[in-house]
């Protein structure tokens, strides 16, 4: 029997995941610890609350619903934090990564898609990373992702199991539809920041550096729309079902972005002036990061459908219109 075990599914991707799961038809159930997610992002599946690394439930609701796949969002994802706290992050990145393929080999799991990220790579000569490009990740954070994909690739060596590695660039957006969307608190990312100070959550955006050696000094980075991110899930589900190998793919559009054209996007979007400050770098960014995602593309056949920057910041912005209108409307 055909199902799905969503991972962090309560969280910013992986409710967008869901929500396309379920749109077409596929039995899904979701395990959250609601650490960072949010118990209405879940939409038409069910929610196991629980963690992730709890060997005995996750192989009990596997073998209970009998899901023969499994997508594994759930994580600590804020690179600082994995700097000052590394034990965090390779507790629940890794340590609980590796439980959870203890339950998928106990429960007969077939097919794993696992969220990775760019920051396995580290500091790339040109700035451009396609999947054979070395992994030197310089936080624990990608170290955390790093080593998962490790013993992913070990689990399935060893087992029938297959699996696919997605290794996302910068993911921005949110649900055109406005139903679902990105709602933590304390969030870094400079589309969503940005879009919290147009909306007045603060009072001003900074730019981390405007002495990189690009076109305009600020930091460069590919932004995909987390919807086409989506789509690539079930393309790779699809890719497994049909008997295809294991496979790591970077997820990008394969062009970039720096700060400046970001913000510029955000206050035409928006129509809105913002107040902008310039910062020294922060700590472990790099000038560029792009991806090469021609395997993607051509092994998945896999097409965005959101490659606009300005489309891309629109849902960010309506997202945080919406949750202001929400806050008023409770007070
Ligand atoms: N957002 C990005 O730009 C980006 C880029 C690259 C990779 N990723 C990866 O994508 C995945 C999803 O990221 P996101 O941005 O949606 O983050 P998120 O914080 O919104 O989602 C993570 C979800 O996992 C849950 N969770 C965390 N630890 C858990 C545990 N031990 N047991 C059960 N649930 C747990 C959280 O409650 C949350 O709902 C992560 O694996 C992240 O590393 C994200
Ligand atoms: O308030 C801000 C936030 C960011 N930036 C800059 O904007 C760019 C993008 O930064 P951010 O949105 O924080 O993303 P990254 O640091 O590139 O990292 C994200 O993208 C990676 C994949 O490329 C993921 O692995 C990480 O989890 C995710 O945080 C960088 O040049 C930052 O210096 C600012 O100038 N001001």
């Amino acid at each position: 029997m055909n199902g799905v075990l969503v991972t962090g599914g309560a969280g910013y991707i992986g409710s967008h995941v869901v929500q396309q799961l379920v749109a077409r038809g596929e039995r899904v159930v979701v395990i959250d610890n609601l650490s960072t997610g949010f118990r209405e992002a879940v939409h038409d599946a069910e929610l196991v609350v629980g963690n992730v690394g709890d060997r005995e439930l996750v192989t009990r609701v596997l073998d209970h619903h009998g899901l023969d796949t499994v997508m594994h969002f759930a994580a600590h994802t804020v690179v600082p934090e994995s700097v000052s706290d590394p034990v965090k992050y390779y507790g629940n990145n890794t340590c609980n990564t590796c439980n959870l393929l203890a339950s998928c080999t106990d429960a007969g799991v077939q097919h794993f898609i696992f969220s990775s990220t760019a920051a396995v790579y580290g500091m790339t000569d040109a700035g451009i990373a396609d999947e054979d490009t070395p992994t030197q990740p310089i936080n624990p954070y990608g170290m955390s992702k790093l080593m998962s994909e490790n013993m992913l690739r070990d689990v399935s060596a060893a087992s029938p199991m297959r699996h696919v590695i997605l290794r996302y660039f910068n993911v921005a957006g949110c649900d055109p539809s406005g139903r679902i969307g990105h709602s933590a608190p304390h969030a870094t990312l400079l589309i969503k920041v940005a879009c919290e100070h147009a909306v007045g959550k603060c009072d001003s955006l900074c730019i981390y550096g405007t002495d990189y050696n690009t076109p305009d000094g600020t930091g460069i980075r590919d932004y995909i729309h987390v919807e086409d991110l989506a789509a690539a899930h079930l393309r790779a589900l699809d890719h497994l079902r049909r008997g295809g190998s294991s496979l790591t793919l970077n997820c990008g559009y394969g062009h970039g972005y720096s700060v400046r054209e970001v913000i510029d996007a955000v206050k035409r979007v928006s129509g809105r002036p913002l107040n902008v400050i310039e910062l020294p770098r922060r700590a472990g960014d790099l000038a560029m990061l792009i991806a090469r995602s021609a395997r993607l593309q051509d092994v998945l056949d896999w097409h965005p459908k959101y490659d606009d920057l300005d489309f891309i910041v629109g849902t960010a912005f309506r997202w945080e219109q919406k949750m202001v209108r929400q806050v008023e409307h409770a007070g």
